[in-house]
């Protein structure tokens, strides 16, 4: 199982405002504009050449520069012996200066009411999508709606389309989908990848998404996101010194399963062993002790109520996972006060966000500074009792919810879903590059939290052990080969296979200007 997406390290990611001041910028400092469209076109000739190694290729452009991309990638194929129509879909120049003297056939469409039918054939090897980029400015209009439903009617025939930047009709900094949007099979990005192609619903259009270095300036921190892949993970991971003992490698200490509820202390404590934790110690409901100590025998039990021996636990502890399987009953307040008094970096997760949404005994706004890391690992649900708001308001923004949450609580913050995001103050927002619905299992959460506990406790920042977890863990899933007959007690056991590997990510793309590899979302 091939480790993916590709890339050297984590990935600069632009919203598509971010991209076009970046644009910008570079023309200022003399970056020549045509020489950056000149690679953009070229990048997507030679990765059409890939997709579609022989057959007419159609490319509808638009009257931007997204358009003068697709042009320039027309002409290069044509050079190359292809056979390629434009569609030219509002106004271009005619002859376009950027066809440098090529003569490729360009059929003009300037009604939406009569779309001739036979503008983009069933026959077609491949269509290009160069109508509309990062200057999308609300929903497409009739015209470019009409040649968007086109492509998408190609797409449906079976005929593979490739997005040049953004699937047309997907908003670049957001992934929303204002009105009709393409659904490519592949989406080649120029420069940077688009946040608006790696959320939803924006990531289900995309398809496979590829970057391409096309000759910007160096981005440094100029946009507020990075895609965190397995290079990266590779990179930052905490590695055991190899003279050492059980206690310098990470203790960690996970707090939580009220009665019953004993499979999600042992699943996150489990999880902590496999990442690496040289000590893990369960404090959880007396009433779970056998089946903690029969199923877990490496890890020692604390009853709960016993406070004074949880707060020794902790304190012989280098991070505390807190939360898995509490419950909210009565009481739990006396725990959470005990649990966060200690300056231990600690992971925050289920029932213990829940006490906090309550105010029980304080709220998120009590954990700023902090003497010690703090994680946040909340749903979507969790997220919105604690920012007071529906799920729908949180799912329409994941990003905003996830930096109010950051703002509200000075921790770092995973918000779950597709992808899963990590948020941390003074910190681009970290994007999962592995999500997949193989992972949408019960007691997933709990490993997340185990996992990201012992990255914490081997020294980890906050938001590096939060973006180790979502990797190893979406890995390990991957490498159990199960699909969507994943549980969630499968993948502690497969997480040492993932953080073992150490091939090099895979792509069977030989380009120089590659820079990601994603594959489309399963
Ligand atoms: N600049 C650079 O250095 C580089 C840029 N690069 C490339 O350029 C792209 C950005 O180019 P861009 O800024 O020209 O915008 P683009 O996406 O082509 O769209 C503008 C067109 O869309 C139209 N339009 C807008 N809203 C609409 C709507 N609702 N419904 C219908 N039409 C609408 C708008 O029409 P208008 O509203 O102005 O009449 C205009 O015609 C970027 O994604 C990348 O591919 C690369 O080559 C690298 C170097
Ligand atoms: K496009």
């Amino acid at each position: 199982m091939p480790l993916r997406p590709w890339s050297r390290d984590a990935v600069p990611v632009a919203t598509g405002s971010e991209a076009s001041a970046f644009d910008r910028a570079a023309v200022e400092r003399g970056v020549p504009e045509r020489s950056l469209m000149e690679s953009a076109g070229r990048a997507a000739a030679d990765l059409a050449m890939r997709l579609a190694p022989e057959g007419p290729v159609i490319v509808v452009t638009g009257a931007g520069h997204n358009g003068g991309d697709g042009v320039v990638a027309a002409r290069t194929l044509a050079a190359r012996g292809r056979s390629v129509r434009i569609v030219a879909v509002g106004a271009r120049p005619d002859p376009d200066p950027l066809l440098h003297g090529w003569v490729v056939p360009v059929r003009r469409v300037d009604d939406p009411a009569d779309w001739p039918a036979d503008a983009i054939p069933g026959s077609a090897a491949l269509v290009i999508d160069a109508l509309l980029g990062t200057g999308l400015r609300g929903e497409p209009r009739p015209l470019q709606a009409a040649a968007i439903r086109a492509m998408v009617a190609a797409a449906e025939a079976g005929v593979p389309v490739l997005a040049l930047d953004v699937p047309s009709g997907v908003v670049a900094d957001t992934g929303a989908c204002p009105g009709p949007s393409v659904r490519a099979s592949a989406t080649l990005c120029f420069g940077w990848p688009k946040l608006g192609a790696l959320l939803e619903p924006g990531r289900a259009r995309a398809g496979r998404v590829v970057a391409a270095e096309i000759g910007f300036p160096p981005s440094d921190d100029a946009f507020g996101a990075c895609l965190l892949t397995p290079a990266w993970a590779a990179r930052v991971r905490p590695r055991r010194d190899p003279v050492t003992h059980k206690n310098r490698v990470g203790a960690v200490t996970v707090v939580g399963g009220g009665e019953g509820m004993a499979g999600a202390v042992i699943l996150a404590a489990r999880a902590a062993l496999r990442s690496g934790a040289g000590f893990v110690r369960i404090v959880s409901d007396a009433a779970n002790r056998e089946v903690a100590q029969t199923t877990l025998p490496d890890a020692p039990f604390v009853p709960l109520d016993s406070l004074d021996a949880v707060d020794d636990a902790i304190a012989r502890s280098g991070a505390v996972v807190f939360g898995p399987g509490l419950g909210t009953g009565e009481g739990r307040e006396t725990l959470v006060e005990r649990v966060l008094a200690h300056d231990r970096p600690a992971v925050i997760d289920a029932d213990a966000l829940n006490l906090l949404a309550e105010g029980r005994p304080f709220d998120v706004e009590s954990l700023i500074a902090p003497r010690a890391p703090r994680l946040l690992t909340p749903h979507p649900g969790e997220m919105a009792r604690l920012l007071g708001v529906s799920v729908a308001e949180v799912e329409a923004d994941r990003p905003d919810a996830a930096r109010r949450l950051v703002a509200r609580s000075g921790a770092t913050v995973v918000l779950k879903g597709t992808p899963s995001l990590v948020a941390s103050a003074g910190r681009p927002l970290g994007l999962s590059s592995l999500a997949s619905s193989d992972l949408a299992v019960a007691g997933m959460g709990d490993v997340l939290a185990g996992s990201a506990g012992a990255f914490l406790a081997q020294g980890a920042p906050a938001c590096d052990a939060a973006g180790l977890a979502l990797l190893y863990g979406a890995r390990a899933a991957h490498l159990t080969g199960l699909g969507a007959g994943l549980a969630a007690s499968d993948v502690p056991e497969a997480l040492p296979r993932a953080l073992g590997e150490d091939a090099a990510p895979h792509t069977d793309l030989p380009f120089p200007w590659l820079t990601l590899d994603l594959d489309a979302p399963r």
